[in-house]
């Protein structure tokens, strides 16, 4: 075995003088003593010489010409070789007055035999394995030729090199294409003289998934012969099933190459069962397009026996191929795939077929759906293993990918579903990051690179490598918007410099450029991360959500009507995406998570209170009256405590909305115009612009400071609290004592307290921690982002 390797050759790679460089590079690197090549013949381009008959069968005079031309492309491929052994060109030119004599009685008799087409093939196989002898020759390695029908006798092949030509031979049933034609006489080679194999393909290397569709797709090292045969239907670089049948039977191994990348390694195939590693129960995915599938349903079909075999039977005889079949065990209807090009045969064909049975209404209808797509997963591994089925449909689900029809076989080698073609690429990218073939990739929209959103692009900026890196999550950032400007990428934005080409590369901002860009078909997960303040945005996430996930630290949406709020959820229900938007209070604290761990276990949340402001909490911890409120107020809007504009703060609007965000969460029906709220904001600055009202803020010193006296003078300290109590929501301004848990709140902190069945009144659950600033509330919605990438199936441990 060791000794002999037989290499199955397309004829197109010889076709230039590179091709037998390469050549002598893979015969010098091969360890085996003798290295036998059989050479397919060539069926296109200026030497191939099948389009002289069609010429002579024409009786068109451009025969002469392009027979000498076809000679002149022979000779000086021979010649660009330095071949300058004469018996070569001899033997070339022998060939072809042998073949003007055909030539002419083909113009006579105005026809081509079948003998006359392979012979006129097979002089091709001829003239490269001849051209390749000798350049093998010239270049000091022994070689020599040998016809097909003589080697695939042959026990053994003297040491270097072999080349076989001539007239392949081809196994009983042939594929309606020129595939393979090398293959099955070089395993028939290897299994007479005991030799190893090798397939070279033109096309690519065996990956996990096609290359072109999922670019960190990996080649596949090993797959047994089962494996390699579901692949090759599904249109992978391997030959037909029935060309390696010789070597499967024989359990030679048959090693994979693609001639593109010769030092490559390939794919070994072999008759062992894959053991791989069950975490990866599927080797590759394959999508089949351009397919169509038709649905026979009626009541009639159930329990008649023969059915399928009519219709089968029908398709056979018309050359009909079908690719996939599916019937529901209630056989009240069958559904199969065949490909677009023969769906209206294929339908014609089985109206004709159950005529009768459409009249008589046995069969109501049969249809058929064009535009489809195959997605098939492939693997021994998966064979008995709970949960890859299972895993294989939630993916897709997640991906919003709609299934039409599935099929997998008893051997559990292949599950596939036949979906959308429009779909095929996202469902493929899916699949194909969930079974961790390659990473989990999210393509992410942020609207608002203001304190938060900037920061949070800073952070995914530092985290990005080490996360797809640890956990194959690949977070793209592919569309920043401030509200005047836009900036796109297709691979993901640069985050090492986003602002640098925010500032020189952004375009006008367009939202439904925005949203297109970001929810661009070949990525599974799409997701908008609007960091801004907006209304108008907020008002669009139900629409958004139809195509999107939607993270947010924005409180517009949450608090808007109870309607609108209850109809986010819906459209999350009905199409599988997340809203998150745990940093509307608390920023980076994790309140609202917490809330729903206790009403999902079952508790009884009978009261929530707390300081719910970050810029009032550090506003009033701050104050003594030595440095004026409104410088305060200044500092925290420069910190990036405060809302965009301070004044949602200082009315106590934001603790409102954070109130309202809590008791919608357990399940109340609040609309925040009902509460009463006590703000800070004098009258005459309500409706300024929020310019003027930064310029005069001074004016509201005085009142802060007669609140802030009175409440030291009774030995307390003020607080903004928010309540939702017995149904019922409040916000106020209050002072409390030293010994209450919100006096010994510093700095920016929200404390929330939670009373429950569980956790009672003198013993309640309490957070406490930053509850506004730039990193906390940043690192909030990055966590969000990284719970929806669990969600999504990332490998996040
Ligand atoms: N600052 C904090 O500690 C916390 C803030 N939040 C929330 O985070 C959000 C952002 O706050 P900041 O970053 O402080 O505000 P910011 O004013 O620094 O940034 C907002 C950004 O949004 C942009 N923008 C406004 N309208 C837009 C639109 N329609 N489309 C695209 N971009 C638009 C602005 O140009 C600006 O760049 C607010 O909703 C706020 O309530 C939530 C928790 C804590
Ligand atoms: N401005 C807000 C920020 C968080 O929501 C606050 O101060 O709490």
């Amino acid at each position: 075995m060791d000794d002999l390797r037989v290499h199955a050759l397309e004829g197109v790679m010889l076709c230039i003088p590179e091709g037998y460089e390469k050549l002598l590079k893979i015969h010098s690197s091969s360890t085996e003593e003798s290295q036998v090549y059989v050479i397919s013949p060539v069926h296109e381009g200026p030497l191939c010489l099948s389009g002289l008959l069609e010429s002579a069968k024409k009786k068109d005079e451009i025969l002469w010409s392009s027979l000498e031309q076809s000679q002149l492309a022979w000779l000086d491929l021979s010649s660009k070789l330095n071949i300058r052994d004469e018996i070569v060109s001899s033997l070339i030119r022998k060939g072809f007055e042998d073949m003007e004599d055909i030539l002419r009685s083909v113009w006579l008799l105005e026809d081509i035999s079948e003998s006359t087409l392979k012979y006129f093939a097979s002089l091709t196989s001829y003239y490269l394995a001849l051209i390749a002898s000798a350049y093998f020759n010239s270049n000091g390695i022994t070689a020599s030729l040998i016809a097909a029908d003589k080697a695939v006798r042959q026990k053994s092949f003297t040491r270097g090199a072999t080349f076989i030509y001539g007239d392949l031979i081809q196994p009983k049933i042939k594929v309606l294409s020129h595939e393979g034609e090398s293959e099955y006489t070089a395993c028939l080679c290897a299994v007479n003289a005991g030799g190893a194999l090798t397939f070279w393909n033109n096309r690519s290397l065996l990956c996990t998934a096609r290359k072109k569709d999922i670019p960190s797709a990996k080649v596949i090292e090993r797959l047994s012969f089962a494996e390699a045969t579901e692949l090759s239907f599904f249109g992978a670089p391997i030959v037909h099933p029935h060309y390696f049948i010789p070597a499967q039977s024989q359990g030679i191994p048959i090693e994979l190459k693609f001639w593109g990348d010769i030092t490559s390694k390939g794919t070994i195939i072999t008759d062992k069962k894959s053991v791989q590693d069950r975490r990866f129960p599927i080797k590759a995915f394959s999508v089949m397009r351009d397919i169509s599938i038709i649905n026979i349903e009626g009541a009639g079909m159930s329990g008649i026996p023969g059915i399928s075999s009519r219709l089968f039977t029908a398709l056979r005889r018309e050359g009909i191929s079908v690719i996939l079949i599916s019937q529901a065990s209630s056989e009240y209807s069958i559904c199969f795939a065949v490909p677009s090009s023969q769906v209206t045969m294929a339908a014609a064909c089985a109206r004709y077929e159950f005529e009768s049975e459409l009249n008589n209404h046995q069969i109501g209808s049969i249809s058929a759906v064009s535009n489809m797509a195959i997605l098939a997963a492939v693997g021994d591994v998966m064979s008995g293993q709970i949960g890859v089925s299972g895993k294989f449909f939630s993916a897709l689900a997640k991906a919003g990918v709609n299934i039409s029809a599935i099929a997998q076989g008893s051997s559990e080698r292949n599950i596939s579903a036949v979906i959308r073609e429009c779909d095929s690429l996202k469902a493929l990218s899916q699949v194909h990051a969930s079974f961790f073939l390659s990473a989990q990739t999210m393509s992410v929209g942020v609207f608002g690179p203001g304190n938060i959103g900037g920061t949070f692009l800073n952070q995914i900026a530092s985290e990005k490598e080490r996360l797809q890196d640890q956990f194959g999550l690949d977070i793209r950032i592919r569309a920043i918007a401030s509200s005047s400007r836009m900036l796109l990428s297709e691979e993901g934005i640069d985050l090492s410099k986003w602002r640098e080409l925010f500032e020189v590369a952004s375009q006008e901002y367009d939202l439904n450029k925005f949203l297109a860009h970001v929810g661009s078909e070949y990525y599974p997960h799409s997701v908008l991360v609007d960091c801004t303040t907006s209304n108008e945005l907020a008002s669009m996430y139900s629409r958004f959500l139809e195509k999107f996930h939607v993270i947010t630290p924005n409180k517009k949406a949450a608090t808007g009507s109870y309607s609108y709020y209850k109809e986010m959820f819906e459209t999350c229900k009905r199409t599988g995406k997340r809203f998150l938007y745990e940093t509307t209070v608390g920023a980076g604290l994790p309140v609202i998570n917490t809330l729903n761990d206790l009403i999902q276990t079952g508790d009884e949340v009978k009261k929530i209170e707390g300081m719910l402001s970050g810029t009032l909490s550090w506003l009033f911890n701050r104050y003594d009256g030595t440095v004026p409120f409104s410088q305060l107020v200044l500092q925290a809007k420069e910190m990036g405590y405060t809302e965009p504009d301070p004044r949602d703060d200082l009315s106590g609007m934001d603790v409102a909305r954070k109130t309202v965000i809590l008791a919608r969460e357990i399940g109340l029906d609040v609309e925040l115009e009902n509460l009463n709220i006590t703000s800070l904001v004098p009258d005459k600055l309500k409706d300024a612009s929020k310019e003027e009202f930064l310029s005069r803020l001074s004016e509201m010193d005085d009142e802060i400071y007669t609140k802030y006296k009175e409440a030291k003078d009774r030995g307390e300290v003020i607080r903004y609290v928010g309540r939702v109590d017995n149904g019922k929501c409040s916000v106020s301004l209050e002072s409390f004592g030293a010994n209450h848990p919100f006096a010994s709140a510093s700095g920016t902190d929200n404390v929330i307290t939670f009373v429950t069945s569980r956790y009672v009144e003198s013993q309640p659950l309490v957070i406490k921690g930053p509850g506004a600033g730039r990193e906390v509330t940043a690192g909030g919605v990055f966590a969000d982002l990284l719970r929806l990438a669990i969600y999504i199936g990332a490998g996040i441990l």
